[in-house]
């Protein structure tokens, strides 16, 4: 069996909070949801944290928030943005990363009407947004988890297979 912690990273909509919960259930770790504790640590929601103090408080606050997190025995679900920063994709790599990999055009229709601010209605800008933090989330993942519409509960169990081997 692998060391804690494991770190979940993928594009908006992949399943990161999804798989990651059903993950730590099964191997008795405890489930942290990055964007919940950023939420939680500022008081303001992630939505309210963008359009008041902006794109670069929040990575500050989730850079914080990502050093703290990451250790011991958790399953970190990451925001879709957190290899943005040099600092994190530099914590991620010493870790046990898991990249969650689904088509663009799946996650374009999954997130629709979503509350989540970098998602915009523009499906090129989505799109182009996608293809620029992919070198990233491969640079850091220990494993890519091909998602292609498979149900959560399929890509929970191979992440955990991975951990137990
Ligand atoms: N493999 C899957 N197949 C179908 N639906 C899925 C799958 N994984 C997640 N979903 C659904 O897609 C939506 C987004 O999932 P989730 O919130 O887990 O993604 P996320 O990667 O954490 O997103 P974010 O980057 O915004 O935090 C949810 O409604 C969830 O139920
Ligand atoms: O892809 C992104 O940059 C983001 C994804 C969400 O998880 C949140 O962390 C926030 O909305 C930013
Ligand atoms: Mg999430």
């Amino acid at each position: 069996m692998k060391s804690g912690p494991l770190a979940i990273v993928g594009y908006m909509g992949s399943g990161k909070s999804t798989v990651g919960r059903i993950v730590a259930r099964q191997v008795g770790w405890e489930f942290v949801d990055l964007d919940e504790v950023v939420a939680e640590r500022a008081g303001l929601s992630i939505t309210e944290i963008f359009d008041s103090l902006g794109e670069r408080a929040f990575r500050r606050l989730e850079s914080e928030a990502l050093g703290k997190m990451l250790g011991g025995e958790r399953v970190v679900a990451c925001g879709g943005g957190v290899v943005e920063e040099p600092r994190n994709r530099s914590l991620l790599s010493q870790v046990n990363t898991v990249f969650l990999w689904e088509d663009t055009e799946i996650l374009w229709r999954r997130t629709r009407g979503t509350d989540r601010p970098l998602r915009g209605e523009d499906y090129e800008e989505f799109s182009r947004r996608y293809s620029e933090r992919l070198p990233y989330y491969l640079e850091v993942a220990a494993l890519q988890v091909e998602v292609y519409e498979r149900p959560p509960e399929d890509v929970a169990r191979e992440i955990v297979a991975w951990l137990r081997e």
